[in-house]
């Protein structure tokens, strides 16, 4: 195949970021993606249905002249939030889901869920009224291994929440285990996946064999290529449970070249490509749609968008950088280097 076409895929874990960041990134996912959820750990995190509006409408504002792009708002769950704050959104209408960061486990995590039980009223609030928990699972406790930090999690954390609220509907986000894989394979259908392309290409030797690779650092953090291979073949065999999210997070080329560097993958500007090379790898292009334009609006009760794009295989390089805020550049995964898929234009 050389050539393939597709309804326009949805981009369903997205950092924006805000202000003069946020400007620098958005068009390159209003290019290609129809809409995307908005991942809401901004300083300060997005944690009401006020705020969410809000962040809304700058995000509306900074889109290229004419673009229809649809950013899906998201709230960041505390150990206050309220119950009534989960109906607000809902009857919003704009806010689609609510995420929890465990505190401590990633970036701009800190206002996050120290202990679920203080969460369990909302929780409940949250399965009453349809309305998805987006999780990033990774436990938090300094003496578990961080590559050890997902598979722990779906063991201690997700198995007794989805036991306390089995009708809760639950996206384990940007999954980089077979552990979690085989988990939601298994779950019942409430309980679905979000998957990168970084973590369907690569394993932990491409940001550690030849020199530290800053860029390849994110989190949940690369993995073996058994788990690699076992994420492959969840976003390839068909299932519905499984659908991109692609965790694209922009820091700038300072903060992740650095002695302590942020965790995050800039790919929003070549994301579907990405995939495309992920997928033709297994010789599963045929499964791309699904898992790009289909599984996510099916699970989030939304209609798929109404046109499409098409790819090709064709050489490109990927630029060196882009501009960012501050002056500053931001550096994509893969800068430089040649990809085989394009967007044709
Ligand atoms: N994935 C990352 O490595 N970083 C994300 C946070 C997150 O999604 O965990 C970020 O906001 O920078
Ligand atoms: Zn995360
Ligand atoms: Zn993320």
């Amino acid at each position: 195949m050389d050539t393939v076409t597709l309804t326009r895929p949805d981009d369903w874990h997205l950092h924006l970021r805000d202000d003069e960041a946020l400007k620098a990134v958005v068009g390159h996912t209003a290019a290609q993606m129809g809409r995307a959820i908005i991942m809401p750990n901004l300083t300060p995190p997005v944690t009401t249905t006020a705020q969410a509006l809000e962040y809304r409408q700058r995000i509306l504002a900074a889109l290229p002249a004419g673009s229809t792009f649809e950013p899906l708002m998201v709230l960041y769950l505390t150990d206050t939030t309220p119950p009534e704050e989960i109906e607000r959104a809902a009857q919003s209408g704009i806010v689609k889901a609510v995420k929890l960061y465990p505190a401590g486990a990633t970036t701009n995590s800190d206002s996050g869920v120290t202990d679920l039980a203080h969460c369990d009223a909302t929780i409940e609030m949250m399965a009453k009224v349809g309305m998805p928990l987006l999780v990033h699972g990774e436990v938090t406790h300094a003496e578990i291994d961080i590559f050890d930090r997902e598979a722990v999690f779906i063991e201690t954390v997700m198995k007794p929440l989805l036991e306390r609220h089995p009708a809760l509907k639950v996206v384990c986000e940007h999954i980089t285990t077979q552990q979690a894989a085989e988990f939601v394979a298994q779950a019942p259908d409430n309980v679905v996946a979000t998957i990168t392309a970084h973590h369907l290409l690569f394993n932990r030797n491409k940001m550690l064999v030849g020199g530290i690779r800053p860029h390849y650092y994110c989190l949940p953090i690369l993995k073996r290529e058994q788990h690699r291979q076992a994420l492959l073949k969840a976003a390839t065999s068909g299932s519905h449970k499984f659908f991109l999210g692609t965790d694209s997070a922009p820091h700038s080329q300072g903060a992740k070249e650095s002695s302590c560097g942020c965790a995050g993958a800039y790919t929003a500007p070549a994301a579907i490509e990405l995939y495309a090379t992920a997928f033709d790898e297994m010789n599963a292009l045929d499964k791309l749609e699904a898992f790009a334009s289909l599984n996510g609006p099916l699970f989030y009760g939304l209609s798929a968008n109404t046109d499409t794009i098409t790819l090709e295989r064709r050489d490109w390089a990927l630029p060196e950088s882009y501009p960012y805020a501050q002056g500053e550049k931001i550096i994509p995964l893969l800068a430089g280097e040649t990809l085989s898929w394009a967007v044709r234009s």
